[in-house]
């Protein structure tokens, strides 16, 4: 039986071009998971909208054609007219949770269907066991980290039990393991009780394996492609690190997941005995590519005049970048790798760049490399609880750390610690020879940067635009700079789109470039892939690499495996508050079921991270080989 028809479906938004969606036609069979797929701002946030009735309903715009769920077109019945059939998690939780604790929320839904108070009970019990929510029922959802909340916000629409569940990303903010937990605890619906699941995801190393179909969106305007997950990946613009291993290895059907790819790839591995990774790995090339695109000469800011208000715990990273930009006049400013040497017990700067300038040195972070943050035995309590404590990190100048741990570990924390909007409890952060806390904001913008998990915190102008202008100004960066590497991250954003229209890739994309226009020599993200398709994902690696080879040191919280093995020198893995595992990225990733990467598993015993490393291994090896495979 069909539970899902699109019927000719398009949409168009007031002031575009064309339609945004167009020429959908087709039906999603009940007790099918469908994953949806393609590149960022392609439309699929669009598409589930129209199931889900959010679009046009909510969004503005034009919806023809088509779409009935369970026989209901969701025209004409309103989101929730619709509720008892379907939920839906959207990118954003936060932006949807209408009640204060975790408890309330994962019953509100139950209410608003008049469930009997003994089933509600039962079923609140059951969704907290099987999203791992036990200990957190009573908390406040504002004080829950960012995939406590993705969790809530799941749990919240599993409880009513509808027929249809839409969910845009439901990934993209939990760690490795969580992720796995939540798929199949959602496989076990779709079989046990016959739910229809409309996913859209990224992160495909995490999901093609549990598709009946996939629904593929290859480009604006574009009519979708529906079929057998292997034949659409085979066509497909974005596809996982298997799917590429599986290409570049002349298997057909491609293979999905690690143990298909295991077995299917035997001739591959036997290519790659006695090669070693580190020949191919890519950082010299990329770095240069990188370097080419962000060396651009800083304009020399002027003196300080007005200083503006410390921001404080409290103070949100908008303002503090906003005030941070304010009464700028001429004169002289400490240059990136400069504001990033420390004390005078550190090594000189050129040390560092002997060692960055030195051939791919960049397996382990280069040595002698000034201090950019010195963190010891740190300890923070966030109400009654005690996120971290006893940590000790330093971080090099040209370093890029990547901080990984489960949900709630602390990763956020300790960057909010590292930008000064969280005071340490004990112990001591130290930033640039500076103590963030306690520094003007206005100081610590020349030192410091933070991408937030939640890039809408950074975004407060009216269209794309403005937000760059007002960020080439705060950061005395020549006019263009920001509009130039929001188009180089991700092309196509319209000059005058309000950034709460943009896609969830394109507004991160947006918030990368304003903080990046800065150029602060300790560069923290905080998730930056969600919403990311995998090329953005390669062009924001060149561009980090490119800044690391630069003196830029860089930290990056985490849950995408993919990504810190690609771009990571070192894996720093946090757990319950503490640092239990502190190593050069191979060593770290190679050894973590949870945390290693695909081609390492496919690839295990031989220690190989990332399939650009696998390619130019084989080119290097045999340079007529792999050139015909996919660039
Ligand atoms: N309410 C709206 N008004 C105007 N334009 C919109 C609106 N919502 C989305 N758009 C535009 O429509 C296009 C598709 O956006 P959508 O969020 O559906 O993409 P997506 O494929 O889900 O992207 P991502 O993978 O980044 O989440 C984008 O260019 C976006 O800027
Ligand atoms: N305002 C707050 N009040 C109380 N506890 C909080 C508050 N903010 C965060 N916490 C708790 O502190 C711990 C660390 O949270 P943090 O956001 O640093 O985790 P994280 O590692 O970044 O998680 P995620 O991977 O889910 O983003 C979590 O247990 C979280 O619930």
């Amino acid at each position: 039986m069909t539970m899902i028809r699109f019927e000719d479906v398009s949409v168009r938004y007031e002031g575009a071009a064309g339609p945004t969606v167009r020429g959908v036609d087709l039906a999603v069979p009940e007790g099918e998971l469908v994953l949806l797929v393609g590149p960022s701002g392609v439309g699929k946030s669009t598409l589930l909208g129209t199931v889900s009735g959010l679009v046009p309903h909510f969004t503005g715009g034009t919806l023809r054609g088509r779409v009935t769920v369970a026989g209901r077109d969701t025209r004409t019945h309103k989101p929730r007219e619709l509720a008892d059939v379907v939920g839906t998690v959207g990118q954003d939780p936060l932006a949807h949770f209408v009640t204060d604790t975790v408890e309330d929320e994962l019953a509100y839904g139950m209410e608003s269907l008049g469930l009997a108070p003994d089933v509600m009970r039962r079923r609140v019990e059951e969704t907290l066991d099987l999203l791992g929510l036990a200990d957190l029922r009573d908390r406040p959802i504002t004080t829950l980290s960012g995939g406590q909340q993705q969790r809530v916000a799941i749990g919240s629409v599993l409880t009513p039990h509808p027929r249809v569940l839409v969910l845009d990303e439901p990934t993209s903010a939990l760690d490795p393991a969580a992720a796995e937990e939540v798929l199949a605890v959602l496989q076990r619906l779709v079989h046990d009780l016959g739910t229809t699941v409309l996913m859209a995801e990224h992160r495909l190393e995490r999901v093609v394996q549990y598709a009946d179909q996939v629904l593929l969106l290859a480009a604006p305007g574009e009519p979708p492609l529906l079929g057998d997950p292997a034949e659409v990946m085979a066509v497909s613009p974005v596809y996982p690190p298997v799917v590429d291993l599986g290409r570049l290895a002349g298997v057909t059907p491609l293979p999905l997941t690690v143990r298909d790819a295991r077995r299917r790839t035997a001739g591959l591995r036997e290519r790659l005995v006695g090669v070693a990774p580190g020949e191919g790995r890519p950082v010299g090339a990329s770095t240069a590519e990188g370097a080419a695109v962000a060396s651009e000469p800083r304009p020399e800011p002027g003196p300080a005049e007005a200083v503006a208000p410390a921001s404080g715990a409290s103070g949100r990273a908008s303002r503090w970048r906003r005030i941070g930009g304010k009464g700028r006049g001429g004169g002289a400013e400490v240059t990136a790798p400069d504001a990033a040497r420390p004390d005078s017990a550190a090594p000189d700067a050129s040390d560092a760049e002997a060692a960055q300038a030195g051939e791919a040195v960049q397996e382990a972070a280069p040595a002698g490399a000034p201090r950019a943050a010195r963190v010891s035995g740190l300890a923070v309590y966030r109400g009654r609880v005690e996120a971290l404590r006893r940590v000790d990190l330093d971080v090099c100048a040209g370093e890029t750390v990547a901080l990984m741990g489960r949900n709630g570990a602390g990763k956020s924390t300790l960057l909010s610690t590292l930008v000064g909007l969280l005071a340490p409890t004990s112990g001591t952060v130290r930033v640039g020879g500076a103590t963030p806390h306690r520094t003007t904001p206005r100081e610590l913008i020349r030192r410091v940067g933070l991408v937030p998990q939640e890039p809408r915190d950074l975004l407060y102008a009216d269209t794309v635009a403005a937000e760059c202008a007002a960020a080439d100004h705060d950061a005395d960066a020549a006019p263009g700079t920001c509009r130039d590497l929001v188009a180089e991250l991700l092309p196509g954003i319209a000059d005058d789109t309000h950034p709460r229209d943009l896609s969830e890739g394109q507004r991160l994309a947006l918030a990368l470039a304003i903080v990046l226009t800065a150029r602060p020599p300790l560069l923290l993200l905080d998730e930056p892939t969600r919403g990311l398709d995998y090329a953005a994902k390669a062009r924001l690696v060149t561009i980090l690499r490119g800044l690391a080879a630069e003196g830029h040191a860089i930290v990056l919280a985490t849950h995408d495996v993919e990504l810190a093995a690609e771009l990571a020198h070192r894996v720093v893995i946090l757990a319950e508050g503490e640092v239990v595992a502190d190593g050069p990225t191979a060593d770290v990733v190679v050894s973590s079921p949870s945390f290693a990467p695909q081609v390492t598993k496919v690839l295990a015993p031989q220690p190989w991270l990332t399939v650009t490393q696998v390619r130019r291994a084989l080119r290097a090896a045999a340079p007529s080989e792999g050139e015909g495979a996919t660039p």
